[in-house]
């Protein structure tokens, strides 16, 4: 691979006697990681599951070595239930530095695609608030897509510039992920295109969007909140400069721990990141942002979208009651233009931000009907798969079966012989994890795996 000359020269001024070594890691294959998705299934049991997987990443307690000769973790129907997350070893650092807890506030500032949101949301569960910023529009949609395809039922999505945050989130969150746009020197060996693009002048221009973006950090986070900033180059400019700019600029913050991956020191492509918190302050949430809201746990739903979602439960569950079951605790529903949606009690109002998504879609309501959205059947806990009656059990243990789930997968009208789906909704799943939806039609089952996520690859058995 070619590389920029004057980027060699700054590794070989930065790395000294280790220059060779760094230089060699060119010509090892890249490491190809996965992280199971804890939302889901915890990591031993996906080791046993998925006979593909390696050693486990020595920093990352979820995440595996994958040798990519092997096989395509991104074409096999446990991707497709969510169950892991395809993400560079060395990228599993950040959050996991940062550790989100139960019924925290969480921001992930820079999150598209949301590796790293997938990573914070499993370490909340399914209480606590986690919003997840990007920008850029295109990429913010592709956010919302994994956010939804990983079962993460709490968190806001948006697509706002940082500054733009601080109108709703003054002083809100108490842990925050700057996983910040770079020149992105450790991508090189991924994408050679990358090192293409590289030039002294970009890099120098991420150091100043870096410096802008973590500047609004102080003013979003509360007293005592701590903040990962994060990289995926090498350059001093765009790491080590940042942190030391920001603490010297904020002196009621420390420095808690520093590390820096390189690709000849680990298998990955290397990282950095730096953990800070905030040790004096008074920094804290304005009360009047919080919204006026109905009592925990209340249904603020019209008649005809109560009417309808109990239609819809007693189809699914034989129990008009039993989908309130499957909601976590600590937030309400909400129903906005016929869109029936639970949202976490402690949200501030957004009026004036791009709000993608404020919490779990649960479904829409449309002449009466309830119509679930994906991403309430990949929401929903075990046990509401485990109570489905109307429920299409899919497989992976066969070929035929294999087959038969990457045939729904693939958006196709399921019929078997002998076989009559009853009317209504039908939960599809996978060996027990959430999948979809579909709807009996007697002798076939109308598939609702909606089209921007379905199995592409049509050669594919
Ligand atoms: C390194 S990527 C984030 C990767 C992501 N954290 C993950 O793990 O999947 C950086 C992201 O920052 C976004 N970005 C660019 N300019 C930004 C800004 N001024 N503020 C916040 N995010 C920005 C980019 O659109 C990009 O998606």
């Amino acid at each position: 691979m070619r590389l920029p000359s004057a980027f060699l020269t700054k590794r070989e001024q930065q790395l000294g006697e280790d220059f060779p070594l760094f230089l060699q890691s060119y010509e090892q294959p890249r490491a190809s990681g996965l992280r199971a998705n804890r939302l889901k299934i915890t990591p031993e049991a996906l080791h046993t599951l998925v006979p593909f997987l390696r050693e486990p990443v020595p920093w990352c307690k979820d995440g595996f070595y994958f040798n990519e000769g092997d096989t395509r973790p991104a074409k096999h129907p446990y991707y497709y239930a969510g169950l892991y997350y395809i993400q560079e070893p060395s990228a599993m650092l950040p959050a996991d530095l940062l550790q989100a807890e139960r019924r925290q506030h969480v921001l992930d500032l820079c999150a598209a695609p949301g590796g790293k949101s997938v990573q914070l949301a499993a370490q909340l569960g399914r209480e606590g608030l986690l919003v997840v910023n990007d920008p850029h529009p295109q990429r913010a949609k592709v956010l919302l897509k994994n956010m939804e395809r990983y079962g993460v039922v709490n968190a806001v999505v948006l697509n706002e510039t940082p500054e733009r945050l601080l109108q709703a989130f003054s002083g809100y969150f108490d842990k925050i992920l700057v996983d910040a746009p770079c020149s992105g020197e450790g991508m090189f060996r991924k994408e050679p295109e990358m090192a293409k693009e590289w030039s002294e002048e970009s890099v120098a221009k991420y150091a100043s969007w870096q410096a802008e973006i973590l500047s609004t950090v102080p003013k979003l986070l509360r007293a005592d909140g701590e903040v990962v900033y994060s990289t995926c180059t090498f350059s001093e400019e765009e790491n080590e400069r940042q942190v030391e700019g920001f603490l010297s600029a904020n002196p009621d913050f420390e420095l808690l721990d520093m590390r820096r991956l390189w690709p000849h020191e680990v298998r990955g492509e290397g990282h950095f990141a730096a953990k800070m918190k905030r040790i004096s302050g008074t920094h804290s949430f304005a009360s009047e942002k919080r919204r006026r809201q109905p009592a925990r746990h209340s249904l603020s739903l019209s008649n005809s979208a109560h009417e309808a979602i109990a239609q819809f439960s007693e189809q699914v569950w034989q129990d008009a009651k039993r989908w309130q079951e499957w909601l976590p605790s600590g937030g309400y529903i909400v129903e906005r233009a016929g869109h029936i949606l639970w949202e976490w009690e402690d949200l501030p109002v957004l009026r004036g931000l791009k709000v993608l998504r404020s919490g779990w879609l649960l479904g829409m309501v449309e002449k009466g009907r309830f119509r679930p959205s994906p991403a309430f059947a990949l929401g929903l806990p075990l046990e509401a798969v485990q109570a489905a009656k109307q429920r299409f059990e899919l497989s992976t243990k066969t070929e035929e079966e294999r087959y038969l789930a990457i045939r729904y997968l693939r958006g196709e009208t399921i019929q078997q012989e002998g076989k009559v789906w009853p009317k209504g909704w039908h939960l599809v799943s996978l060996e027990g994890y959430p999948l979809g939806w579909a709807k009996g039609a007697g002798h076939w089952l109308k598939n609702e795996f909606p089209p921007g996520w379905r199995w592409e690859d049509r050669d594919e058995r």
